[in-house]
C-alpha cells in the first residue's frame, strides 16, 4: 500500500464511531504497497489495518470483503473484515470507500528457500480449494482485453524492442486458450510481501485486492514467478519444484495445466511487467510509495520466452 489520501486521527476517530472496536490509540501510515491507502490502526480493543480504496470500483468491494470473510472461516489465515454497527463492511473516509480488517502478526520472508516455497504452494492450493465454495465472482479486470488496451496506452513511452516484446507476447497469449484449465477464485498477487509469517501460526495471507475468477494455474504461475525467481531473473529449479509439489499435494495439477504451464508463466510475467510499467509511467500522487522494479519483470518474461523447454521440465 501507500498513502494517497492522508487520514488524520480525527478522521479515524470519526470512522471508529461506526464500529464497536473501542477508542483510537495510534494511527500510522504504511509505505509498502502501491494500490490503496493503508494505515495501521491501534484501538483499545486491538490492532487493525485501515484501507482506503483508491481505484477499485465501489460495486466490486463486497466481493473482496466477502472473500476474506469466507476464507477466514475456511482454514485460510487471512485478515477478517470488521463489520460496522449497521452490519456493513464498507464505510467512507475523506470521500473514499474504506474498510477495517484485523492486523495479522508476523513479517514477510523476502529470501525464501525451498521449504518456504513448499509451504506457500500449499497455502495457495488451500485458497483455491476454499474458493470453490465462495458464491460470488469477479471477471479478471486485468485479463486479455486489459493487456491489449494497456499495451497501446503505454506504447509511446517504451522502446521499439519493448513494444515488440509486448506485442508478440500478447499474440502468443491469444493463441493459448486457457478456458480448458480449471478456473476459480485466484489471489492474483501472492508475492513474497503478501504473506506474513509468525512462529505460532505460520503464514497469513494479505492483500486480496487482485483476487478474481481466472485459471488456477495462472495464480500458481504468478506465485512461482515471484517466490522462485533469482536476482538474475531466472527461476530457481529447487524452489520451483518445491512450490509445485506443495501445491500439487493438495490440489493435483491436471494434464492441461501441465501442458500450458510455460504459457501461464509467460502470462504471469507479462501481467506483472505491464502492471509495473503502469505504476512507473502513470504514477498516482502518493505521500508514501516504494517503487517496483519493472525491468526485472521484463527480464523474467524474456527468460521465459527463451527457455520454453526448461519451463516444461519444471512441471513434468
Ligand atoms: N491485515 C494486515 N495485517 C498486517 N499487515 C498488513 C495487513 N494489510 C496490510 N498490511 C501491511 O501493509 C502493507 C501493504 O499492504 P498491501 O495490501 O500489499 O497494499 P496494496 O493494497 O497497495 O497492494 C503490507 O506489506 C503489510 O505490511
Ligand atoms: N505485487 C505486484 C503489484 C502490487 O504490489 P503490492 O505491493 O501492492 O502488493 C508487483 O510487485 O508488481
Amino acid at each position: 500500500m501507500s498513502v494517497f489520501t492522508p487520514v488524520t486521527a480525527a478522521d479515524a476517530a470519526a470512522l471508529l464511531a461506526h464500529y464497536s472496536l473501542g477508542e483510537l490509540e495510534r494511527l500510522e501510515g504504511i509505505a509498502q504497497g502501491v494500490e490503496n491507502t493503508n494505515y495501521f490502526l491501534t484501538t483499545t480493543t486491538g490492532e487493525y489495518v485501515l484501507t482506503l480504496f483508491e481505484t477499485i470500483a465501489h460495486d466490486d468491494l463486497p466481493f473482496y470483503m466477502g472473500l476474506m470473510d469466507h476464507l477466514a472461516h475456511h482454514e485460510v489465515r487471512c485478515p477478517a473484515p470488521m463489520a460496522r454497527e449497521d452490519g456493513e463492511f464498507i464505510g467512507n473516509v475523506n470521500g473514499k470507500p474504506a474498510c477495517i480488517v484485523s492486523r495479522l502478526p508476523g513479517t514477510p520472508e523476502m529470501h525464501p528457500g525451498p521449504a518456504d516455497c513448499r509451504a506457500v504452494g500449499s497455502i495457495l492450493a488451500a485458497i483455491h480449494i476454499a474458493g470453490v465454495e465462495y458464491d460470488a465472482g469477479l471477471t479478471n479486470p486485468h485479463g486479455h482485453a486489459w493487456r491489449e488496451h494497456f499495451a497501446a496506452k503505454v506504447a509511446p513511452r517504451l522502446t521499439a524492442a519493448e513494444n515488440a516484446l509486448i506485442e508478440s507476447e500478447n499474440r502468443y497469449q491469444a493463441m493459448h486458450d486457457d478456458t480448458v484449465l480449471p478456473q476459480g477464485i485466484i489471489h492474483g498477487d501472492l508475492f513474497r510481501d503478501n504473506i506474513l509469517w509468525d512462529d505460532e501460526h505460520g503464514g497469513g495471507v494479505i492483500d486480496f485486492y487482485f483476487a478474481c475468477d481466472d485459471a488456477l494455474a495462472f495464480d500458481l504461475a504468478i506465485t512461482v514467478n515471484d517466490w522462485c525467481s533469482t536476482p538474475e531473473a531466472t527461476l530457481d529449479p529447487e524452489r520451483t519444484r518445491a512450490m509445485i509439489e506443495g501445491y500439487d499435494r493438495l490440489r493435483p495439477l491436471t494434464e492441461f495445466e501441465r501442458t500450458l504451464w510455460p504459457a501461464m508463466l509467460r502470462r504471469a510475467a507479462l501481467r506483472t511487467w505491464l502492471g509495473r510499467l503502469g505504476y512507473n509511467h502513470f504514477p498516482r500522487d502518493s505521500h508514501m510509495t516504494i517503487p517496483k522494479d519493472h525491468a526485472f519483470s521484463r527480464r523474467l518474461l524474456e527468460h521465459h520466452v527463451a527457455h520454453a523447454r526448461e519451463l516444461e521440465a519444471s512441471v513434468a
